[in-house]
């Protein structure tokens, strides 16, 4: 479960206001996507969530845990993809698995288990023994995906992870979403990609210039819309506002 209240953030001594006053809630079991045009702010209120950029006001919990005041605890639930793959290009793909199970305390047979299942579903099995630096754009996305499943996270957070899928992996990536919330997990995450948010998220947020303009499910949404026709005509029409 995640909680954000009053959460704000400005680059350059106040210039940039990137997110501001920002409030939203999201439930465990839910799949929820963070929409916004580019510059909105939400790769800004992501690092703030996982603790990589520390708020100017405003709260995150996750899992009842503070991100600012329990750092190590409310990190232990979260599991994050960023929206550029960069990885530790010198250790070979299953290198880098061992080493984030050994940072997760996932040991032994749970280990070895979850690995092969995660490099079957990502079709990476074959690469896993080659050094990272020979990767592909969409091959590091895929390791970096599945080191971060490997601890099954509570709370799994992230940015754009599409970016680079070919469409299997995509679809993959869409179902092992699901299955997670069913689970009673949360998955976070953020798109351009509307049909996937429309198809896929049980509720939507659309930040702009900073601000949570719109939250809901799909039929919440419509109801904000003149042009009930789909979430490209309601976001276009709520972000040109
Ligand atoms: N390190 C930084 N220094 C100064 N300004 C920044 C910095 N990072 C982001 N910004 C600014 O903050 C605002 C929000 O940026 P952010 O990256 O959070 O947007 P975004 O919604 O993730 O955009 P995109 O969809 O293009 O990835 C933008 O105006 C951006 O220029």
């Amino acid at each position: 479960m995640i909680e954000i209240s009053n959460l704000s953030k400005s680059y350059n001594n106040g210039a940039i206001k990137a997110v501001d006053e920002l409030n939203l809630e999201v439930k465990a079991g839910e799949i929820f996507g963070f929409l916004g045009p580019n510059g909105a702010g939400k790769t800004t209120t992501i690092k703030m969530m996982v603790g990589l950029l520390k708020p100017d006001n405003g709260t995150i919990t996750i899992n009842g845990h503070s991100v600012t005041e329990s750092p190590l605890a409310a990190k232990q639930s979260i599991s994050f993809v960023p929206d550029t793959p960069e990885v530790y290009e010198k250790l070979t793909g299953i290198e880098y698995l061992n080493f984030l199970g050994d940072a997760y305390g996932v040991s032994g047979e749970i280990r070895r288990e979850r690995i092969n299942a995660l490099l079957d579903l990502f079709e990476l099995k074959g690469a896993v023994s080659d050094l990272i630096q020979t990767y592909s754009h969409g091959m590091r996305q895929k390791i970096i995906l599945i080191g971060a499943l490997l601890h099954e996270p509570e709370v799994f957070i992230l940015d754009e992870p599409m970016v680079g899928l070919d469409p299997k992996s995509a679809n993959n990536l869409k179902n092992y979403m699901r299955e997670h919330c069913n689970k009673g997990n949360t998955v976070f995450f953020s798109t351009h990609v509307l049909e996937v948010a429309e198809k896929l998220c049980d509720r939507i947020g659309i930040i702009h210039k900073g601000k949570l303009i719109a939250c809901g499910t799909m039929a919440e949404l419509n109801n904000l819309s003149e042009d009930q026709e789909s979430l490209e005509k309601i976001f276009l029409e709520l972000t040109n506002k």
